[in-house]
């Protein structure tokens, strides 16, 4: 097994076919270059969730992150609170990001409570917890099962917890939606992906993410129990909300 880390060149060469985009070891393996680069304001939004997990968490409490790839916002949570603050759990159903986010967090944060199991989000036996953290993971669930899923984490929230939910998102307008994916496939051009790379991933994900609208997330919540829920980030097309269960 290596840690080694590399630059995306997953769609750099012609394909006669793009097949669905999965999270496989080819995709472990420049992950961290791959959302760096196609995630706008990504590395902010990890940079916030150490300084709301202090104002929100009770000290001590369970922590999930869930889709948590290799457990950035593990590493993130550890390098703002010390180790008795919080317990971590990240979920993952790819089992090869799951084999490196146990071997990183092993590595950089190793006095602190962090755990990393292979599951599905879905299906999960949820514990309480005071804390939940979907980076960028709803939008990969069939639109179908995104209700069940976050009306079950409001359940899993302690009284006075906080839900944080990134996603892609688009817009109801067709032209500003339009404005905003051109706009994005700019900010890709300018971190050094190609034409066909744009387009090839754009191919490759179609039916895999599929975004939903900023209203249509925050009614969600709405529906699952959450009294209130703002958007506290947004960057072209990705946002960042919190939804937060009464104390
Ligand atoms: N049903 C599921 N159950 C569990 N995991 C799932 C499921 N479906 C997809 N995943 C996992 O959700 C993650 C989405 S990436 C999250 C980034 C991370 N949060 C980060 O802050 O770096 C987002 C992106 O790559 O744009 C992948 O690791 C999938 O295996
Ligand atoms: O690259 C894209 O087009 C995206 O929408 C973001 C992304 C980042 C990492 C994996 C899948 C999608």
């Amino acid at each position: 097994m290596s840690d080694a880390s590399y630059r995306d060149a997953i769609f750099s060469t012609p394909l006669d076919r793009v097949a669905r985009f999965s999270f496989d070891e080819k995709v472990v393996a420049c992950f961290p270059d791959m959302i760096r680069r196609s995630v706008p304001g990504y590395g902010q939004i990890l940079g916030m969730l150490g300084l709301i997990a202090s104002r929100h968490l009770r000290h001590g409490a369970h922590v999930y992150d869930l889709g948590c790839s290799l457990g950035a916002a593990g590493l993130a949570l550890a390098g703002t609170l010390p180790p008795d603050a919080f317990r971590y759990t990240g979920v993952d159903l790819s089992p090869a990001m799951v084999a490196r986010a146990r071997e990183t967090l092993a590595a950089e944060c190793p006095a602190h409570a962090v755990e990393v199991i292979e599951g599905d989000i879905r299906r999960l036996d949820y514990r309480p917890s005071g804390m939940i953290v979907l980076n960028f993971t709803l939008q990969f669930l069939a639109p179908e099962d995104r209700d069940a899923v976050v009306a079950r984490l409001f359940e899993a929230l302690e009284p006075g917890g906080v839900l944080v939910l990134s996603e892609k998102v688009k817009a109801a307008d067709e032209q500003e939606n339009a404005w905003l994916v051109e706009r994005y496939h700019d900010f890709k051009r300018a971190n050094g992906y190609s034409e066909m790379e744009i387009s090839q991933k754009r191919t490759a994900l179609e039916n895999v993410l599929v975004p939903d609208t900023l209203e249509g997330h925050h009614e969600r919540l709405a529906r699952a129990g959450f009294s209130r829920s703002q958007t506290w980030f947004q960057f072209l097309n990705f946002a960042s909300l919190i939804a937060f269960k009464d104390a």
